[in-house]
């Protein structure tokens, strides 16, 4: 069974089809990207599988459990976790303390008690401290865990970001333009904690425009087009698929 599918989704916003009968699924430990054409739906994708937006149609399958519709907090809690276009760090909080915001999200003890350092959260407090620390080291960015996370440069800020993702320790993670701001070698880092990310055995689903980085890391790729999938095949069929060519690669 796939990891994710999504069936005959939609989304419409007054008279614009955002989002038109989109399907299409996500196998375990697959790096999957969507692309296409600024407006093409890609975001708007994003949004009806997290939760942040409800489809006007259509189904979200995770695991095999219809999660079509749920708040994007439950949807975290069943294990989808995202990061954002544009990079969303907590200011004035060091790299460790935004890495164990992701981590509270999975927590029983709640992010309010542990900020009220309630005496029975300690322990829990202690066994996130390092959870994060790992997530960091799997990272390769520990040594960093002290610093105000927004003072770094911004691919260190991105990679702070995954690692806040994986503190949810999710299934699959949902990234929306990791490359983007980044220069070429950011880029290349962003490329290889993807696919150490992956290593770990978490599912990606990305939207990016950089094709070097989409076409180098994934296994699979979905064009859309004005909302709809034109396209769903490996890189090298989607790179010489004439239609996508055409609408999008050949600009
Ligand atoms: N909340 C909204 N209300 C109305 N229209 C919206 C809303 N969100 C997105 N749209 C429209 O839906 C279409 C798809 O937008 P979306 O942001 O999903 O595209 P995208 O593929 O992510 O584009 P980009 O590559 O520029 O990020 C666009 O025409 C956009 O203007």
């Amino acid at each position: 069974m796939a990891l994710l599918a999504v069936s005959n989704l939609g989304k419409q916003f007054g008279g614009l089809q955002a989002v038109s009968e989109v399907s299409f699924s996500v196998e375990r430990g697959m790096i999957k990207a969507v692309i296409g054409p600024n407006g093409a739906g890609k975001t708007t994708l994003f949004n009806l599988i997290t939760g942040s937006l409800t489809p006007s149609s259509g189904s979200v399958l995770l695991d095999g459990r219809d999660i079509t519709g749920h708040r994007p907090h439950q949807i975290a809690s069943f294990g989808i976790a995202r990061t954002f276009q544009n990079i969303k760090l907590f200011p004035g909080m060091t790299v460790l303390e935004n890495v164990m915001i992701g981590r509270h999200i999975r927590s029983s003890g709640g992010f309010i008690a542990s900020m009220l350092h309630l005496p029975w959260v300690l322990a829990e407090e202690q066994r996130i401290r390092q959870a994060a620390l790992e997530r960091l080291e799997m990272l390769g960015i520990a040594e960093l865990a002290e610093l105000e996370a927004t003072s770094l440069a911004f691919g260190q800020q991105r990679a702070v970001e995954l690692a806040r993702a994986l503190a949810m320790e999710p299934d699959l993670l949902l990234l929306d333009e990791p490359a983007a701001g980044l220069n070429i070698y950011e880029t290349a880092e962003v490329g290889r904690l993807i696919s150490s990310i992956r290593q770990l055995g978490i599912t990606v689903l990305l939207v990016e425009h950089d094709m070097s980085l989409v076409m180098d890391i994934s296994d699979e790729i979905v064009v859309l087009s004005f909302g709809r999938k034109i396209a769903e095949d490996v890189p090298e069929a989607i790179q010489s698929n004439e239609e996508v060519i055409k609408v999008y690669l050949g600009e």
